[in-house]
């Protein structure tokens, strides 16, 4: 049985509480257990990652939370650089799915957490375990 993090961005309550039982549903689903660390923004979820697997107590990590454009270029800076950072940290070896939602207003994202409708926490906890299995597989 895998141990796995999900590390949610909480800026949007209700919407992550959506995602969040997707990606919950997906990992008890397959027979592992999770446990959950909130941070403020997504730009902070890499550095999260980071500091979890310092711990050496995961297996794999989900990245979860809800990025609404706003007025400025903000927006692309926090989708690029927590999508990147995340990147990074999947390039160094650790086993991540990313579910940070990017989107232009709350009905998309609404439609994208819902575990009913396109389940992107449950899509993200999918793609971690997969992922864990690839580093099961090609690293010793
Ligand atoms: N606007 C959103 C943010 N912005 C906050 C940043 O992620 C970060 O916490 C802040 O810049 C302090 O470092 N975060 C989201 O997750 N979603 C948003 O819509
Ligand atoms: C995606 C964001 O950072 C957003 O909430 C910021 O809104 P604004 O660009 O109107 O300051």
């Amino acid at each position: 049985m895998a141990h796995i993090l999900i590390v949610e961005a909480r800026f949007y309550d209700h919407l992550n509480d959506l995602l969040l039982a997707g990606a919950r549903a997906a990992i008890e689903a397959a027979g592992h257990s999770h446990e959950t660390l909130t941070v403020p923004g997504a730009l902070e979820v890499p550095g999260a990652i980071a500091l979890a697997d310092e711990s050496g107590d995961y297996d794999a990590f989900v990245a979860l939370g809800v990025v609404i454009r706003g007025e400025t270029y903000h927006f692309e800076i926090v989708c690029n650089e927590s999508a990147r950072g995340i990147m990074d940290l999947t390039l160094s070896g650790l086993a991540i799915g990313n579910g940070i939602l990017t989107v232009e207003n709350e009905a998309q994202a609404l439609a994208r957490a819902e575990k009913e409708q396109l389940d992107k926490g449950g899509g993200a906890a999918a793609a971690a375990l997969a992922m864990l299995d690839l580093r099961t597989r090609f690293v010793s």
